[in-house]
């Protein structure tokens, strides 16, 4: 039987971060990935294809404003399947970095199938093969939730995993969920010129953001495609055309629409029922593995990362994850897990960015000791100058400048909110981000003159003012 040092349970962002860090430390690593290719949902179904669909559909949607804007006509209508092409373009291309290739060159040992736990350090790979290790990382994410809806298993439908798949472009799109998911599909669908109706169950969304973001962005998406609050899908039926016939409840009333496709975005079950943890009883709650802030399970050897661990479903949460445990569980340090300056964001257009506390979660927490300082995009020149102007940054602080959040709506925020992060991180007040020389007109700019609202309150609301009355007179 092989052994390793460390055994990683699926390779996506989380596992692929691990892998690579403790082969690279000189550990024996064994990886065990059940789908033919690495890179997990991030790099097959979620992040890469959407955002370069998402891209696609920037593009069509600019060209249609400039037709509107300049006064000339566009001939045609956009070939959706050049939008799929360049999505599975940029998968293949991102595949490169995380081919089996390069993860053996790394010296990482690649196993092919689903790996359960025989005991706490032993895995059986599909039932056959079976190695040892000292640690164990179970990384093994998360697949569409697809609510008990009558007749809906029935009817051919999408989730994340299929719509990349998908050859024409749907004339009429029902997306039930109106969460990340569902919103930016149901965004860029629509700029492709196909009718969307999202179906929320929620009384809002974009529920989890400051509130000062949700009635902008809700404006903003509200132009482009429908969106029912409250709304249940009760039933789905195909009729004789081959059409989806779809009952929903809104505020008690039921209505029926007719759909050409329909999207399931209705959030998120890990993957955890193959895993085996009955045999090794490693705690679950609400079905994600809990997790210690080292990201030790209740059996110490093993960890749980990414989306299993329900602590923070991203990505780039996900990496960070990674490096923590292959700290822990290659030097054996107690290095703990913080998500306090891990942001968010939501890439619709305008972008919606989500830093640390909200307004609401500032005043749970300080009552009225906080400050906020906000800029909206209309009083910043290089986004009036590119008539790109709706939207919003505020950041919310301690009395003292320490910033505790930062939530932005705007065009690109997901690049220019950064410096902020960086600050936060660092633990740098946001007085500080004041003397950082932004050139002029850049965009990153509104972070600047929301910092220069803290002086300008200090100096203007405080005592400073009078002392340096005093000064200037006597200095004269
Ligand atoms: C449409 C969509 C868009 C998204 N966009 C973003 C975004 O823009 N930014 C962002 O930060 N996040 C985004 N996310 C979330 C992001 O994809 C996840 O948070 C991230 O992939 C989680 O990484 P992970 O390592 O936990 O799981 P994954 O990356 O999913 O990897 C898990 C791997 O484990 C394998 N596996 C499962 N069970 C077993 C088993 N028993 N044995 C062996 N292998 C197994 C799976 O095949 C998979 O390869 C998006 C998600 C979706 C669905
Ligand atoms: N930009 C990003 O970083 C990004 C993009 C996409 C996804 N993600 C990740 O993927 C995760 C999952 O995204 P998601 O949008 O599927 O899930 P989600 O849980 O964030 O949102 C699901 C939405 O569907 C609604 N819903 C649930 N059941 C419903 C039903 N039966 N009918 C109608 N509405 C229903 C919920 O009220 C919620 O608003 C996110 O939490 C996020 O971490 C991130």
């Amino acid at each position: 039987m092989k052994t390793y040092d460390l055994i990683v349970i699926g390779g996506g962002a989380g596992g692929l971060t691990v892998a690579s860090g403790a082969a690279s430390l000189g550990a024996t690593v064994a990886l065990i990935e059940k789908n033919s290719e690495l890179g997990g949902d991030c790099l097959h179904y979620g992040c890469v294809p959407s955002k370069a669909f998402i891209a696609a559909a920037k593009e069509v949607h600019q060209a249609q404003r400039a037709a509107e804007q300049f006064g000339f006509e566009l001939n045609g209508k956009p070939d959706f399947s050049t939008a799929m092409k360049r999505v599975k373009d940029a998968i293949a291309h991102i595949q490169v970095h995380d081919s089996k290739e390069r993860f053996t060159k790394l010296g990482v040992s690649i196993y092919h199938g689903e790996g359960t736990f025989k005991d706490k350090h032993h895995v059986v790979i599909n039932n056959r093969e079976i190695i040892k290790g000292k640690k164990i990382v179970i990384a093994t994410g998360s697949r569409p939730n697809v609510p008990p809806i009558e007749g809906l298993k029935e009817v051919k439908f999408l989730t994340n995993e299929s719509i990349f798949d998908l050859k024409n472009k749907p004339d009429r799109l029902l997306v039930i969920g109106g969460g990340p998911i569902g919103l930016e599909m149901a965004q860029s669908f629509a700029r492709f010129g196909s009718e969307v109706t999202v179906a929320e169950a929620g009384p809002t969304i974009f529920g989890r953001e400051d509130e000062d973001m949700i009635p902008i962005i809700k404006k903003e998406l509200e132009k482009e495609i429908s969106i029912l609050y409250n709304a249940m899908t009760k039933k789905v039926e195909a009729n004789a055309k081959g059409e989806k016939v779809v009952t929903i409840k809104q505020n008690n009333e039921l209505k029926t629409y007719t759909f050409d496709e329909i999207i399931v975005s209705a959030g998120r079950k890990n993957n955890i029922e193959k895993l085996g943890l009955e045999n090794i009883g490693v705690d679950v709650d609400k079905g994600a593995i809990v997790v210690n802030d080292y990201l030790q399970t209740s059996i110490s050897n093993i960890y749980a990362i990414g989306d299993i661990n329900g602590n923070f479903p991203f990505t780039h949460a996900a990496g960070m994850e990674g490096k923590v445990v292959v700290r822990n569980a290659v030097f054996g340090i107690k290095g703990k897990v913080n998500y306090d300056h891990t942001p968010w964001v939501t890439y619709t257009d305008p972008e919606v960015y989500h830093l640390g506390l909200t307004e609401q979660d500032a005043k749970d927490k300080y009552g009225e000791e906080f400050r906020t300082y906000k800029v909206a995009m209309n009083d910043v020149d290089r986004f009036i100058a590119d008539r790109n102007n709706v939207g919003l940054l505020k950041v919310i602080t301690k009395k003292n400048g320490h910033i505790l959040g930062a939530h932005a709506v705007g065009k690109n925020a997901s690049d220019w909110m950064q410096e902020i992060v960086m600050a936060k991180t660092n633990g740098l007040k946001i007085g500080s981000i004041s003397n950082v020389i932004h050139p002029y007109p850049t965009h990153a700019a509104i972070v600047q003159q929301t910092a220069d609202l803290y002086w300008r309150e200090k100096l203007f609301n405080g005592s400073i003012p009078t002392i340096t009355k005093k000064y200037i007179k006597w200095f004269r």
